[in-house]
């Protein structure tokens, strides 16, 4: 008999209330290392707070989430952190500090210093040129800035990237590029990675698992093929209709 490997993430009747509020409300499933998973739902469904206890960045009321199989409540945060990158929408970048600096500051909170050519490597990961390492944030585009916001994630070297709605605020165009290359860095690194995002397109084009969010709960967790075919039920198929509308009639266009 093969043991069956550990999953890297596991969520336990995860559940968040904020006073009437179930944001999350009782989310068991695993996550294998290895894995991209597309968390979508409509706003206010829970997929942030649910990204959110995985880093500790917010406190279930009730059940577990675990790491490696620990629960991560009896992790210290530092080195869970350090083992997680997060991306989120509107980056943080430190407005005082250069592009360099804020890509470094990951393993500088573990006493680690990154050299420039360590730096430049990352700014190269994506598509930035490493002399950008001696910019502001301010001097950069959206794009590139939410680019920084990745190559910080990835300084650590992480086992997990977690990014909460990480190209909302980009255009179309930067916006599939970047996705492109979020999806070949996690194949090159070997990294487990939960992408929260409003567009079905997105989760369906990136994603090899798919979970749709209501009300706090999972309604479906299906792959992008077996949603494409029906699967997942009546909101993860409202879901999947419009990018299918919008292909729809762009066809009915070109005719
Ligand atoms: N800090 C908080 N205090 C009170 N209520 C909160 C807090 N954070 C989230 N909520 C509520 O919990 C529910 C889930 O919010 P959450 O941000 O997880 O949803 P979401 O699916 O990520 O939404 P969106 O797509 O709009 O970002 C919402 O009703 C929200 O108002």
């Amino acid at each position: 008999m093969t043991d069956t490997p550990v999953p890297l993430l596991e969520f336990r009747d995860l559940r968040k209330s904020y006073e009437a509020t179930e944001a999350v409300a009782g989310v068991s499933l695993t996550i294998p290392q290895g894995e991209f998973v597309a968390l979508v739902g409509a706003s206010g469904s829970g997929k942030s707070t649910l990204l959110k206890t995985v880093n500790r960045l917010v406190e279930p009321t009730s059940g577990q989430v675990r790491f490696e199989d620990d629960n991560v409540e009896s992790l210290p945060l530092a080195a869970l952190r350090h083992k997680i990158g997060y991306v989120f929408q509107s980056v943080g970048l430190f407005p005082h500090m250069t592009v360099g600096e804020n890509v470094a500051i990951g393993p500088r909170l573990v006493g680690e210093r990154l050299s420039a050519e360590r730096i430049g490597e990352l700014l190269e990961l994506v598509d930035l040129e490493p002399d950008m390492a001696a910019r502001l944030p301010d001097e950069l585009s959206g794009g590139q800035r939410q680019r920084v916001g990745v190559a910080r994630a990835l300084a650590n070297e992480p086992q997990l990237l977690l990014m909460d709605e990480p190209f909302g605020a980009l255009d179309p165009i930067t916006r599939d590029a970047l996705g492109d290359r979020v999806r070949a860095l996690h194949a090159e690194f070997g990294l487990t990675t939960v992408m929260v995002t409003h567009d079905m397109a997105e989760a369906l084009l990136l994603a090899d698992r798919v979970l749709v969010m209501d009300a706090g709960t999972v309604v479906a967790d299906e792959t992008p093929h077996s949603l494409l075919a029906g699967a997942g039920g009546e909101i993860a198929q409202g879901l999947v209709a419009v990018p299918r509308a919008q292909a729809d009639r762009l066809a009915e266009l070109a005719r």
